[in-house]
């Protein structure tokens, strides 16, 4: 049988990653991104690094690149990789061109990528993935996964035998949903990271940090206990249990932490890197997710919506923020 061919839409942290991943290992992948960045990759080619491994160069010519939809049309699977804000849009443009029997997958964060993808591509299979781990440009060219982790999906043979091919380790989901909602309790971190300005290691070494986040996640399990939402557990914490364990004195939370805490100084939350980069975030689509949510049942979320407020007062003026600081903030707003 031939090997399925691959576009990925919104070639970025994730999509060099992942198609730089299929790339390596023969696959036919189609870059699609803003010239701008095409036109680093078409100079220095894409290296994907890791600390687990030496890092994998693929040169130029190994890189089939492209800034419009229309150079998805030969793709057996669009791997959707823009940034939630973009979905919508990405998916209106694609649909023309998508071939008959494509499959569109969102390797993206938050609730509703799927659906949008869904609504925008009738009569195409659209499935739900979840990356659990971070992926930083680091220079140029060079994408760097900074801790362990295996990607969900809808179970789908062929994409998960291309993907394990690939060497990347992923997990067929039928609960995604679940997934997704658990994914969003994590990146309610991706906030307080973006504002500490520290790698994910240092700020998750810091209690007053990790206490914003059980703010936060503390609010989005009452928000989501009123709606009837089960997230799934994803580690060895249960979510109901986790705001607990961050509320722990640093040594202990160590201890008690140490699988989440393998990750390298590289490892920074995407929005960290949109911030870094003066673009706009993605903060409604997650603390503007539990704010809607508790509102929807008669609640209110306000460490998550202060925080709201805060990044986008960083998107217009950068500062960054002491956990001390960061947890008065958020404790005041209740
Ligand atoms: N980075 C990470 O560690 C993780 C990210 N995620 C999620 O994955 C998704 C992607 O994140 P990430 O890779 O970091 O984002 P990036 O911003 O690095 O990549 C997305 C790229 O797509 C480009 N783009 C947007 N719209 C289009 C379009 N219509 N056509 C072509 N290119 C387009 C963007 O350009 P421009 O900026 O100009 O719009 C950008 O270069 C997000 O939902 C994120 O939350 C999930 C887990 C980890
Ligand atoms: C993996 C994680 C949680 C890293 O912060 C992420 O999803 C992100 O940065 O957007």
């Amino acid at each position: 049988m031939p090997k399925p061919r691959f576009a990925v839409l919104g070639a970025g942290s994730i999509g060099c990653h992942l198609g730089g991943h299929l790339v390596a290992a023969g696959y036919d992948v189609t870059f699609i991104g803003r010239s701008g960045a095409m036109d680093v990759l078409r100079e220095r080619g894409l290296t994907l690094s890791t600390s687990a491994r030496p890092p994998v160069h693929l040169t130029p010519d190994r890189l089939t690149l492209a800034t419009g939809p229309e150079a998805a049309a030969g793709a057996d699977f669009v791997l959707v990789t823009v940034k939630t804000a973009g979905t919508g849009a990405a998916a209106e443009d694609l649909a023309p061109h998508l071939a008959p029997g494509a499959v569109a997958v969102s390797f993206q964060n938050g609730l509703h990528n799927p659906a949008t993808l869904r609504a925008a591509l009738p009569g195409h299979t659209v499935l739900a993935g979840m990356v659990p781990y971070n992926v930083v440009q680091t220079e140029p060219g060079t994408v760097h996964q900074g801790m362990p982790g295996r990607l969900m999906t809808e179970p789908d043979d062929t994409l998960f035998a291309a993907l394990r091919e690939a060497g990347l380790a992923v997990e067929p989901r039928t609960d995604m949903s679940e997934v997704q909602h658990a994914k969003l309790l994590m990146n309610l971190n991706n906030a307080v990271n973006a504002l500490s300005g520290l790698p994910l290691r240092d700020q998750l070494g810091q209690r007053a940090y990790r206490r914003c986040l059980a703010l936060c996640q503390r609010e989005a399990l009452a928000a989501y206990r009123a709606a009837g939402i089960t997230p799934a557990r994803l580690g060895p914490t249960a979510p109901a249990v986790t705001p607990y364990v961050l509320g722990l004195p640093d040594a202990f939370f160590r201890r008690v932490a140490a699988a989440t805490l393998r990750m390298d100084a590289h490892a920074r939350s995407s929005m960290w890197e949109d911030l870094q980069r003066g673009r706009r975030t993605e903060i409604e689509s997650l603390q503007g997710e539990i704010v809607a949510l508790a509102a929807a049942h008669g609640r209110t979320a306000p460490a998550n919506a202060r925080l709201v407020e805060l990044v986008h007062q960083a998107e217009s003026a950068p500062r960054t923020w002491s956990g001390p600081h960061l947890y008065a903030e958020l404790h005041a707003a209740r």
